[in-house]
């Protein structure tokens, strides 16, 4: 049809729908009245090639705000930051950001699959309660969606679940991400977990591996991440397990940051000594949200679970001095009651099934202390061994904190690596500047005479023992501060 045609159809459809709302004033009230309408709005639907979908703010019945506008209202924001002439500037709770949303009466135009859809923004006064409690309580807002009619399917099946999936993603994007604790203080009656805002500035980038563990944990991650239709598919709670284990000092707790920053998960940081039973336990699990990272630190520590099991195991067989700090901290803080069964059905009982999209991990020095049934695949599906500070992670270190790819005192690092065991963190001291002074050169310098310190006090120790030990490549020693 021509425009001509379509400004005559429209003048025509106008004149029409005057005399009807005409007819229907005369007539409201009785029962001719009632037919007319039904009549009016038959008639005026046959002729309208469009349809519109109504999303309500509020349903009738509640007093929360409907997701459906919600998700709608963060997917429009995006749209109408780049086309709409007239925004709303609103802060979000969970996000530190502004955020920008069409205003009343604005229309967008989308497109979905080459089909246009037009959003218009409204807003009705409820003359029904006098009295409200909050500022603009009694303005109603709604979306209309128009679309025609030969369209309905594909924006019914699909377009709407388009822009319900993509406003989800969208509050993701834009929430603050959170650190939750269970560690509470006595007498607290709150929730179970308490929060601060999570942020650490550990990234896979910044972080030191092996070549190609990075790559591996990354794509590993992200993997498990868009899994969602394959854990589906297969019959499996959409969870991942990790255990990090290795010396103190390798960037086990480091990699847990970087893991939540690269998922954008939240973190839950389990105290296990502060759950006082299984069911507290339980309850903890149900607590916590999808796309996040529940850890528990030090396991070997936190409660002693292979001891459950093997009970002449003496705690004097702990064997190093903060090993024992650790457990008599958390013994001090309160006897917990938790045992290995629950905290096996917590990872991977039925409960544990409740939620979604979720990352257990585990960290420790000790991985032989833990019981074979913790770490079995399917519990801890990935076992990944943060070790002693190799030549290829030094060069990771050297060249974020000092910026050098290479220097001719690398040679003999990479000599001195291969001998003394030191870790990630004890080098990294060494890379950060202490005084002005301090550039790059002086900063390798200094980690030179360390390890070279380090060499011969090992040298002096394993003469006096006579018993040489072999740990991984280097020798078992560890740096101590200079
Ligand atoms: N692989 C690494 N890459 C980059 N930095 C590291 C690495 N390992 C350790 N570090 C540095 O050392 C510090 C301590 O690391 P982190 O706390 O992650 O060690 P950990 O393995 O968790 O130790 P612990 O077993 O004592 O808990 C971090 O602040 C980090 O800066
Ligand atoms: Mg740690």
């Amino acid at each position: 049809m021509s425009t001509e045609m379509w400004t005559s159809f429209g003048s025509l459809l106008a004149s029409l729908m005057f005399i009807l709302a005409m007819i229907n004033q005369h007539f409201s009230g009785n029962l001719l009245g009632y037919f007319l309408q039904r009549l009016i709005h038959k008639f005026l639907s046959y002729l309208n090639p469009y349809i519109e979908i109504t999303f309500h703010e509020y349903s009738r019945d509640s007093f929360d705000r409907s997701s459906a506008y919600v998700s709608i209202e963060r997917y429009l924001a995006v749209k109408s930051s780049a086309t709409a002439t007239r925004l709303k500037a609103n802060s979000v709770r969970d996000s530190e950001r502004l955020v920008l949303s069409m205003d009343d009466y604005e229309e967008i135009v989308d497109e979905y699959q080459g089909i246009k859809v037009w959003w218009t923004s409204g807003m009705t006064a409820d003359k029904g309660r006098s009295i409200s409690f909050y500022p603009r309580e009694n303005e109603k807002r709604h979306f209309v969606l128009s679309f025609r009619k030969k369209h309905r399917e594909v924006i019914v099946e699909s377009y709407l679940k388009h822009v319900m999936d993509e406003g989800k993603a969208i509050a993701v994007r834009n929430r603050t991400r959170k650190l939750f604790t269970n560690n509470k203080e006595e007498g607290y009656a709150g929730s179970v977990w308490t929060h601060v805002a999570f942020v650490h500035p550990a990234t896979f980038e910044t972080l030191a591996l092996e070549p190609g563990l990075k790559e591996e944990i990354v794509n590993d991650l992200l993997t498990f991440s868009q899994a969602k239709d394959f854990y589906g598919n297969v019959g499996r709670a959409w969870k991942r397990g990790y255990l990090l284990h290795g010396p103190p000092g390798t960037g086990k707790s480091t990699m847990v940051a970087a893991m939540a920053n690269l998922l954008e998960y939240d973190v839950y940081d389990l105290e296990l000594t502060s759950v006082e039973n299984n069911t507290e336990l339980r309850k903890l699990l149900i607590n916590t949200t999808g796309k996040s990272i529940i850890v528990i630190e030090d396991i070997d520590c936190s409660l002693d679970l292979t001891g459950q099991r093997n009970e002449e195991k003496k705690e004097a067989e702990s064997s190093n001095a903060r090993d024992r700090f650790k457990k008599a901290e958390g013994k001090d803080k309160k006897t917990s009651k938790v045992t290995l069964s629950g905290l096996l059905n917590f990872i991977d009982g039925l409960w544990s099934a409740c939620g979604s999209e979720r990352i257990f991990v585990f960290t420790t020095n000790y991985i032989e202390k833990l019981d074979p049934a913790l770490i079995r695949t399917g519990r801890m599906d990935k076992h990944i061994l943060m070790s002693y500070c190799s030549f290829e992670v030094f060069k990771v270190l050297a060249n974020k904190y000092l910026n050098i790819r290479f220097h001719e005192l690398f040679v003999r690092i990479q000599e001195l690596l291969g001998e003394v065991a030191v870790t990630p963190a004890q080098v990294v001291e060494y890379l950060i500047p202490k005084s002005p002074e301090d550039d790059g050169e002086r900063c390798l310098y200094g980690l030179v005479c360390a390890l070279e310190n380090a060499k011969v006090a090992l040298r002096e120790h394993l003469a006096a023992q006579e018993a040489p030990q072999e740990h991984g490549g280097g020798l078992n020693f560890c740096l101590g501060p200079v």
